[in-house]
């Protein structure tokens, strides 16, 4: 997978798909806020989502409390967004809807 830094327009296209993420303000990385039933379906959330973020070798920024998730996603290595935060917010996504979130 392409590790570079989209450029504004292939960003803005790609968010298309990511509905739910925000671009922070320096267009540095991707973040949302998952919000679950309860500390259980938090944490399975995010041992799936670990075992997926391995598989990709791609890791998220995230902190947990309760029944929520928070989730700040970059690729260091090009300072910005690329298409692999791209994919792990979208596997997340899918995640999170087996969870009804
Ligand atoms: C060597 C290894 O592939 C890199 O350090 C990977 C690992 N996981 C990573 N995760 C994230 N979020 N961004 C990265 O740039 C990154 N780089």
């Amino acid at each position: 997978m392409n590790d570079a830094r989209l450029e504004p327009e292939a960003l803005r296209t790609a968010m298309q798909s990511c509905g739910n993420w925000a671009i922070s303000e320096d267009d540095t990385a991707i973040s949302r806020d998952f919000k679950f039933t309860d500390f259980r379906e938090a944490f399975a959330f995010m041992s799936e989502c670990a075992l997926a973020a391995e598989r990709l070798d791609h890791h998220p920024e995230w902190s947990n409390v309760y029944n929520r998730v928070g989730v700040s996603l970059t690729t260091h290595s090009s300072g910005g967004i690329s298409a692999r935060d791209i994919e792990m917010a979208s596997i997340m996504d899918r995640a999170a809807s087996r969870f009804g979130v």
